[in-house]
């Protein structure tokens, strides 16, 4: 069988490697041509899959080791009998972590700690559930967003209260973060739901995070209020026009990464695997491999808090331990400085430097500091209290 996978990823030797030969592309490289003569495509989300990719192919199997499915043209692949699966909830944990380190960063500007924050989360599902759960536990006051599920509840104790609307977020938090998929048809379309009535309504001082799909918001807007204004923080992982972003609005954004937020190793490895378990059971052949012998130790595996720190500094330390939104921001624009916004955007991401979810990191906590334990547990930490 001839395996054509996306070089950016990890661990595709070990998992598809017995199922026959595997070439490696940089996804946006990944074309008609190459395509050719190819029996299954392993995928991350910047590889359009339609009919002109397609076309005169033999592939059997498409899997994309990412959440998102934009990308992927579901009706052609359903039309041609190909088999398909994406990863869903992946690196959602991840993505919480890279929001988490957003709020902590966000204080230096503008000193609010997150609980003197409300957030409001648009779009709840694999993410935005998961981000609600950890800010609900760090005692931070959030709203949620997500006309689908207030429609159609997920679970029968989930009915539509809970929810508000669009315009009541963003009239009642101070921050909002982004995490909707990009819809084009149907009676919730999210292209563009930031649209320039939304962010000309932003209360001055909002945080902005948008970690979902760049076309959910306007970045031509966006950019205008903050030349007018420049009185929001906004931080953007997302944006239109992938990967030549608008190089303006990224000078302008207090934060600006290249579609890092769920790029860490237990992300993207999970991401493998989920689709790796989906291509076996398409070919009826047993999976051998278990996720827990593919993870690999973390390389910091613990820290340990003595008395002295404040309950934020504790958290902000734990935080920076693992992940600092701050080192993608200064990363992205080396990398724009010196090769170009469009080759710099994907190139750091190729690059990128190893990152492992909070989870991974075990905190100890010496007796002055047992007081932490509960809230760095809700924020996704291991902790352990010692003597
Ligand atoms: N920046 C990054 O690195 C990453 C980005 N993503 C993106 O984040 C998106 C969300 O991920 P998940 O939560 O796992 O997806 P999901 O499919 O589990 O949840 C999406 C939620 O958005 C809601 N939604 C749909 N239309 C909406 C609308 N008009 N207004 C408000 N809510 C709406 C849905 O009802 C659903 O609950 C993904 O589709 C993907 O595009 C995912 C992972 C990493
Ligand atoms: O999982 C998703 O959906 C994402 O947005 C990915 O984390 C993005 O990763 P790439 O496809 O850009 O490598």
């Amino acid at each position: 069988m001839r395996i054509l996978v996306d070089a950016n990823i990890p661990f595709a030797q070990e998992c598809f490697g017995e199922l026959g030969t595997i070439k490696r592309l940089p996804g946006r490289e990944i074309d008609t041509a190459s395509v050719g003569k190819v029996d299954i495509l392993i995928l991350r989300s910047v590889t359009r899959v339609d009919e002109a990719l397609l076309d005169g192919s033999k592939v059997r199997f498409v899997g994309t080791c990412t959440i998102g499915t934009d990308h992927i043209d579901l009706a052609v692949l359903e039309a041609r009998g190909i088999g398909f699966a994406n990863a869903p909830g992946c690196n959602a944990q991840t993505v919480v972590d890279y929001v988490l380190s957003c709020l902590l960063l966000a204080a230096e500007h503008d000193g609010k700690q997150p609980d003197q924050r409300r957030v409001g989360i648009v779009g709840a599902g694999n993410v935005g559930r998961r981000l609600y759960r950890r800010l609900s536990a760090l005692g931070i006051d959030c709203l949620v967003c997500d006309p689908p599920r207030a429609v159609q509840p997920r679970a029968e104790t989930e009915g539509s209260e809970g929810f508000v609307d669009l315009d009541t977020l963003i009239a009642e938090c101070d921050t909002l973060c982004l995490h909707t998929p990009l819809v084009e048809e149907g009676p919730y379309p999210t292209r563009h739901l930031l649209d320039e009535r939304c962010i000309e309504a932003l209360m001055p001082g909002t945080l902005l995070i948008s970690a979902g799909r760049g076309d959910c918001l306007d970045g031509a807007a966006l950019k205008q209020r903050l030349i007018a204004r420049n009185d929001l923080i906004a931080m953007l992982d997302v944006w239109e026009n992938e990967p030549a972003i608008d190089d303006e609005l990224a000078r302008r954004v207090t934060v600006a990464t290249p579609h890092i937020a769920g790029y860490s190793l237990d992300g993207k490895l999970r991401g493998t695997y989920q689709v790796y378990q989906a291509l076996m059971q398409y070919l009826g052949l047993p999976c051998r491999l278990t996720l827990d012998t593919l993870s690999p130790p973390p390389a910091l595996v613990s820290l340990t808090l003595d008395a002295g720190l404040d309950k934020w500094q504790a958290l902000r330390l734990c935080t920076r331990a693992c992940y600092d939104v701050r080192q993608d921001h200064l990363g992205l624009s080396r990398y724009q400085a010196t090769r170009g916004m469009a080759v710099g955007f994907d190139a750091y991401r190729a690059e990128y430097p190893l990152r492992r979810e909070f989870s991974t990191l075990e905190v100890k906590l010496k007796p002055g500091a047992g007081q932490h334990a509960a809230m760095l547990e809700a924020a996704g930490f291991r902790v352990r209290e010692t003597a």
